[in-house]
């Protein structure tokens, strides 16, 4: 199944949708700390409705935690920057998509891990900064769930 991977996320209403992106689709959701914000933030439980049983969610400690658990074949880097367009991915279903926080987006170092497959970025008109993290998770996660026709578990 899809698996999302949120890199220290600060913004609780962000993670709440990416629950309830994780529900609706069967994709993981996979968190690395630190996160700016706690579990029982009433904006993450409002944004994630009662959806919150019915997604898989993961908190690491950090990304070689992250690594460590989810043995990834191929890890995708969600960037402002990057240059190969989500849609042009042939998307697998044990993919890993990962996104930055809310303030910075991912590091140069977050790039260039070793895991890192491709940078991917979705179309935005020119001279806007970005997409909202949990608004460019749902439109890459809905993109990968396209290509494999909706089936499986995400
Ligand atoms: C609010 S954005 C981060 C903004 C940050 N100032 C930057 O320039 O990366 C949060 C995350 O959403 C994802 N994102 C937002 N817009 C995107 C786009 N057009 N293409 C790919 N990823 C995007 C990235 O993973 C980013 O790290």
């Amino acid at each position: 199944m899809l698996r999302i991977l949120f890199v220290e996320p600060e913004i609780p209403g962000n993670t709440g949708n990416a629950i309830r992106l994780a529900a609706v689709t069967g994709a993981e959701l996979h968190i690395v700390e630190p996160i700016g914000f706690n579990f029982d933030d009433a904006h993450l439980r409002r944004a994630g409705l009662d959806y919150h049983d019915l997604a898989v969610l993961t908190v690491h400690p950090d990304l070689d935690s992250a690594w460590q658990a989810l043995q990834p074949r191929r890890v995708f880097a969600f960037t402002t920057t990057g240059t190969t367009a989500h849609t042009d991915v042939d998307w697998s279903d044990d993919d890993v998509l990962m996104f930055g926080k809310e303030s910075e987006g991912l590091s140069d170092e977050h790039k260039n891990d070793p895991h890192v497959t491709a940078e991917v970025r979705i179309p935005m008109l020119p001279a806007r900064r970005s997409l909202n993290l949990a608004n460019a998770a749902s439109i890459a996660v809905y993109e990968a769930w396209r290509q494999l026709e909706f089936t499986g578990a995400g």
